[in-house]
């Protein structure tokens, strides 16, 4: 006779084991998936990097400066549009000016969604909110968007002008007075982050910071945090109580049009603007006024300052206009030329695809995050010839020796493309426009002895693992032109006709 209490032991074992392996199996599959498998699956057709390690994927193998890898990357084996893995999620990198043009204005509907990070969304935008480049396209960015739209029209930005002039007026009075009138060396980079943040506040807040605080602000983000709030706070105040506030945060909190924002988006504006403008603008500006100081440089500021005095008159007459209109050719492609060749983002803030489409004959998934390796399609001499390496503004002008046609709209990469662009093209090109004309009108530019800068589109960052670059520190000289001699009258006019607009 079976016994059958054994019987039962042996079924339950073999159970046991059953058991066992599926959990095994189970933990294996999982496990495999975590380290080998991605949100997206491979695409069919687009290069991928090598050396994927699990869980990282090619993090390492990318090291700490991606653009320049994938850049490299692209140099060598003419991968306009490249696939990795960053962890567990697959991104394509798009390299060449062409392929830019594709993915971001072509197929601009499909790549109008921004994807969602868990560190970003839920952790880093919880003090201040989230950044409408970071959001993804929904309802509220949409209003937002349409908001932003109607506050960087032509006559808005017109109605700027007075900001401009106050801002770049200010920054050269400080930098020359700290310059000690020209006899000692100046690094002018914390004049130009102050610039730009107080460009941002007086727009956002009809405020702006005194030297001491913009330092503490750029340093440390919860005192950063704490006081964007406050200036918010004082906006909201000033509306209730009927008390006039001449900015965007009182703009939208009166607005009645049915397309009323909720205090949120309008934060979430502010912050954007804020930290949207402030590294930006200041690194573009820094990073020109360095090349400009070069002994090469010297040649663009006298080519520069002759197309002034052409365009715009005189010395006074430029001083005056250039908050208002661009008119030196040689000053715009200057602005763009500085633009194009140091990024300012050199990674842009990714994409995601909204829709699926087909790229030369490959089909993009839905859902898939894009980047737009800026500093790679800046740089990319397919498309602005052998000598995009070099920086060379005269190649925006018609001067007959350059054979390579350069590209229309957008121009360049900084700026982004297509449907999620930078919405503050017009008023950033018109704050550089304005500052280095004010600039060169009164001074020559020349680099320190001892700082000299790092004009090298790549190395001039000081810190490549982030994703705003920065410049690196440098000094300069400002030595007065010879037979220019009305920089204090041009300050003092500037002052008297802005006085009283902000605190
Ligand atoms: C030289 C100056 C600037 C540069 C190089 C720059 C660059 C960029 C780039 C690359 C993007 C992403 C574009 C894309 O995904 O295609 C962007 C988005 C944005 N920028 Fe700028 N920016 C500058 C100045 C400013 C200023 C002054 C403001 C506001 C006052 C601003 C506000 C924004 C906003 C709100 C977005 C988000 C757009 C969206 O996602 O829909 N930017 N900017």
């Amino acid at each position: 006779m079976v016994n059958t209490y054994s019987t039962d032991l042996a079924e339950l074992a073999t159970w046991q084991v059953f058991c066992v392996v599926a959990s095994l199996s189970l933990f294996a599959s999982w496990l495999f998936k975590v380290a080998y498998g991605t949100d997206v699956p491979k695409i069919k057709g687009i290069p991928e990097l090598p050396k994927a390690i699990p869980f990282y994927g090619h993090l390492k193998f990318l090291g700490s400066d991606h653009p320049s890898a994938f850049q490299e990357f692209y140099r060598e084996n003419k991968y306009e549009v490249l696939q990795a893995k960053l962890g567990n999620r697959r991104i394509l990198v798009v390299n060449s000016y062409e392929a830019a043009q594709d993915f971001f204005v072509r197929n601009a509907s499909a790549t109008i969604d921004r994807p969602l990070f868990y560190t970003f969304h839920s952790v880093v935008s919880k003090t201040q909110g989230g950044t409408v480049g970071t959001a993804p396209w929904n309802e509220s960015t949409k209003r937002m968007r349409t908001a932003i739209g109607a506050l960087m029209t032509r006559p808005a930005i017109q109605r700027s002008a007075p900001m401009l002039d106050i801002e770049t007026s200010a920054l050269v009075n400080d930098i020359f007075a700290c310059a000690a009138h020209g006899a000692s060396e100046v690094d002018p980079r914390i004049f130009f982050q102050r610039q730009a943040l107080n460009l941002t506040l007086m727009w956002c807040y009809a405020r702006s910071v005194s030297s001491a605080r913009t330092k503490i602000a750029l340093n440390d983000r919860t005192v950063r945090d704490d006081w964007l709030n406050e200036l918010f706070q004082k906006v909201v105040d000033a509306v209730s109580a009927g008390r006039k506030s001449d900015c965007i945060s009182a703009g939208l909190l009166k607005d009645t049009s049915g397309t009323k924002l909720t205090e949120a988006e309008i934060k979430s504006i502010n912050v954007s603007f804020v930290s949207g403008g402030f590294e930006t603008l200041a690194t573009s500006a820094n990073a020109c006024i360095s090349w400009l100081s070069t002994d090469e440089g010297q040649l663009m500021q006298e080519k520069a300052f002759q197309d002034i005095l052409k365009h715009h008159g005189s010395t006074e007459a430029a001083w005056d206009e250039c908050v208002l209109e661009e008119k030196s050719p040689y000053v715009i492609a200057l602005v763009r030329e500085g633009l194009r060749y140091y990024c300012p983002i050199p990674l842009l803030p990714p994409r995601q695809t909204m829709k699926p489409f087909t790229w030369r004959g490959i089909e993009i998934p839905k859902g898939l995050t894009v980047h737009i390796n800026t500093q790679s399609v800046n740089h990319d001499a397919v498309c602005y010839g052998p000598d995009a390496h070099l920086f060379r503004p005269e190649r925006w002008l018609e001067d007959g020796i350059h054979t390579v046609k350069q590209p229309g709209p957008p121009y360049q990469y900084s700026y982004g493309a297509g449907s999620r662009m930078c919405p503050a093209v017009a008023i950033s090109n018109r704050l550089l426009y304005a500052t280095y004309v004010r600039l060169i009108v009164h001074f020559h530019i020349k680099a320190s002895i001892d700082a000299l800068p790092n004009v090298d589109y790549i190395h001039f960052n000081e810190d490549r693992s982030v994703q705003s670059a920065l410049s690196k520190r440098f000094k300069i000289k400002l030595e007065r032109r010879r037979y220019v001699t009305s920089l204090e009258m041009c300050i003092e006019r500037s002052r008297k006709a802005t006085r009283g607009l902000y605190e």
